[in-house]
């Protein structure tokens, strides 16, 4: 195998399941496996697992990309759980708590729960990290987070990029960080788990809100605005919820909005510039067959606002807009009618 440079650190082939062969899940097993992993890739498809084992090709997420040795894939969750240092999660948020509920059993108890999702769960406001707790019964220092600017169709290339790697035991975060360090992937830790989900959700629906500007033909002025206000609601909602105010001006914080906001590769900017042109929800999500975590997220990221009674206007109007059925010109009309205020508040 071609050396990727993983950590000198990892002399012993940590085990990692990695839960979800879709894109993330794949790019992610990839990384795992260059820093010299042993990782088994769980699918729930039979067809793309046999594909991977056999042709090391995961057809549909990745169809010109040869994955490297070290992946194995199997529709067994068992198979996979076993003995496995760390269960990487990758599967849509709003799924997450059905499948753990069936994984759990199979895990052993040291193991740690890392999410790699950026949702927040519809009804219950719960962060991914809270759902992982709740159903699993894991503690703060066996249930980790990975966030940043990380398009997996940009890190399936191997393009250097960094990310943040958090836990409450920072000790874990580092036995992370040594597991996933390759010379294009750069993990930085952090204990600020919650800041670090709500960056990565929040990013979301501000994605949306700069694709449907995109979408409507406005310009960098705009989306520059969009973004920058978006950051300042995504660090009051962290902030009371007790997040580490500098980590939004971090990997998970700012990098991965710019990231996102920024890419034709981002699925929620994407969606939303299908809104912005005037297509409808339906339309939209029917031609879109990857996951877009804002569309559902949206929802999830106000109701936590107004549960900490936190302002999110750019969030409510995306909402508005994605469920409401506003029609996106008012939308901004309305946003740019609100009352004069300082910036920082
Ligand atoms: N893609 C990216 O660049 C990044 C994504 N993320 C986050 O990673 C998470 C996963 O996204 P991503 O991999 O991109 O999404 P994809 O849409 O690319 O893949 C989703 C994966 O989940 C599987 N899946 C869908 N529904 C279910 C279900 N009900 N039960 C079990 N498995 C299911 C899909 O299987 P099938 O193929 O059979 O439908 C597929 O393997 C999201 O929270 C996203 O925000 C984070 C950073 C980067
Ligand atoms: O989270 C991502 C990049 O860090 C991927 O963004 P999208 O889900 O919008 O494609």
């Amino acid at each position: 195998m071609e050396d990727h440079g993983g950590e000198a650190g990892n002399p012993v082939r940590t085990r990692v399941a990695v839960f979800g062969a879709g894109s993330w899940g794949t790019a992610f097993a990839m990384v795992l496996a260059d820093a010299g992993c042993d990782v088994t890739l769980w699918g729930r498809r039979p067809e793309v697992v046999d594909a991977i084992n056999t042709t090391r090709v995961n057809p549909d997420y990745f169809p010109d990309f040869v994955l490297p040795d070290g992946i194995t894939a199997t529709t067994d969750a068992r198979r996979a759980a076993a003995g496995a240092a760390f269960a990487v999660l990758a599967v849509p948020s709003q799924t997450l708590r059905a499948n753990l509920g069936a994984w759990t059993s199979l895990l052993d108890r040291n193991t740690v729960l890392v999410s790699l999702m950026k949702g927040v769960e519809l009804g219950t406001t719960l962060l991914m990290s809270e759902v992982i707790a709740e159903v699993t019964g894991a503690g703060p220092d066996r249930i980790a987070v990975v966030s940043g600017p990380n398009l997996a169709g940009e890190l399936i290339h191997r393009q250097p990029a960094a990310c943040v790697v958090a836990c409450r035991d920072e000790a874990v975060a580092r036995q992370l960080q040594a597991a996933c360090h390759t010379a294009y992937y750069r993990p930085y830790t952090n204990v600020d788990v919650v800041g670090c989900e709500i960056g990565g959700a929040v990013k979301n629906v501000i994605g949306l809100a700069v694709g449907i500007a995109d979408g409507l033909g406005l310009g960098d002025n705009t989306k520059a605005s969009l973004i920058t206000r978006g950051l300042a609601e995504t660090a009051r909602l962290g902030l009371a919820m007790g997040a580490d105010p500098r980590t939004f001006a971090g990997l998970a914080g700012m990098g991965d909005l710019v990231a996102t906001a920024c890419s034709p590769l981002s699925r929620n900017t994407s969606f939303g510039a299908s809104l912005g042109r005037g297509m409808t929800l339906a339309q939209t999500v029917a031609t879109t067959h990857r996951t877009a975590e804002g569309v559902t997220s949206c929802r999830s990221v106000r109701d936590l606002a107004r549960r900490h009674g936190v302002a999110m206007p750019v969030t409510e109007a995306v909402v508005d807009i994605v469920h409401g059925g506003k029609p996106p010109r008012l939308a901004v009309k309305e946003l740019m009618a609100r009352s004069a205020k300082p910036e920082r508040v």
